[in-house]
């Protein structure tokens, strides 16, 4: 079974657009819960366009599924993480001012500094993930930093699979493989949908969870936050 995470970022960003507390973010993650999703990711920026630093301390009290915070390990994300001791915390080298994670990390480079700051989540009991692209030298050195599990950067697959072309799923095919060799665990995120969620748990051997926000929240407008979790549930079965 693959576990759906559901990203609440943009109920936040509705949120944030007036400044009260329409929607209420606490309710609708204790909502999506009931619904049926196994988890939430938040993924707080270092400009709180969306996620507060506030929120992700707000939400350990209502998260009783898996709790995965996403973000860029600096100092402030670090400190946040380690007191909100989420279930798991995956880390995401995103530029400041990015409008969204556009890539995964060089393992290679920055194996050291990921290698430290996953033991000091580990030591304090957090799962570890890495995002990364689906290229077989990055999920080796992955691997070298000790780390639980990667989160496989789906944009290129959703892109393509877009345009017709069902090729794309390819290299995540070789980077799953070699990653249950590596005996890594596998995650997988960004620009996941209805439309493409079922190809790719269907071709991904031992995809554990997903993280799907920003086309699911466009797709319960028209179906209903409640259906639309039991859509993409259905389609993880
Ligand atoms: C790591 C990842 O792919 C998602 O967390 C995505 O970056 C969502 O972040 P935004 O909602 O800020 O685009
Ligand atoms: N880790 C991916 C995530 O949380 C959601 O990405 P998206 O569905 O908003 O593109």
């Amino acid at each position: 079974m693959t576990k759906l995470s559901v990203n609440i970022n943009k109920i936040a960003t509705l949120r944030n657009a007036r400044g009260g507390n329409v929607p209420d973010l606490l309710k609708v993650a204790a909502d999506i819960q009931k619904f049926g999703a196994q988890g939430i990711t938040i993924h707080p920026r270092p400009d709180e366009r969306h996620i507060r630093y506030q929120d992700a301390r707000d939400l350990k009290a209502i998260v009783h599924t898996e709790y995965n915070i996403e973000g860029n390990p600096q100092h402030n994300f670090i400190d946040l993480v380690l007191e909100c001791k989420p279930t798991q915390v995956t880390l995401v080298p995103d530029a400041i001012g990015a409008i969204t994670s556009s890539a995964g990390w060089d393992t290679i480079k920055n194996q050291e500094y990921l290698t430290e700051v996953i033991q000091e989540f580990q030591r304090n009991g957090i799962r570890t993930s890495i995002f990364v692209d689906p290229v077989l030298e990055i999920i080796e050195g992955a691997k070298k930093t000790g780390t639980d599990r990667i989160e496989l950067y789906t944009e290129a697959f959703a892109h393509q699979y877009d345009l017709g072309n069902k090729n794309g799923i390819d290299p995540y095919v070789k980077a799953a493989e070699l990653a249950n060799e590596l005996g890594l665990g596998i995650n997988a995120g960004h620009d996941l949908s209805l439309d493409n969620i079922q190809f790719f748990k269907q071709n991904i051997p031992g995809l554990l969870e997903v993280s799907i926000g920003h086309a699911l929240i466009a797709e319960a407008l028209y179906l209903g936050l409640d259906n639309v979790v039991n859509m993409y549930l259905n389609k993880l079965k």
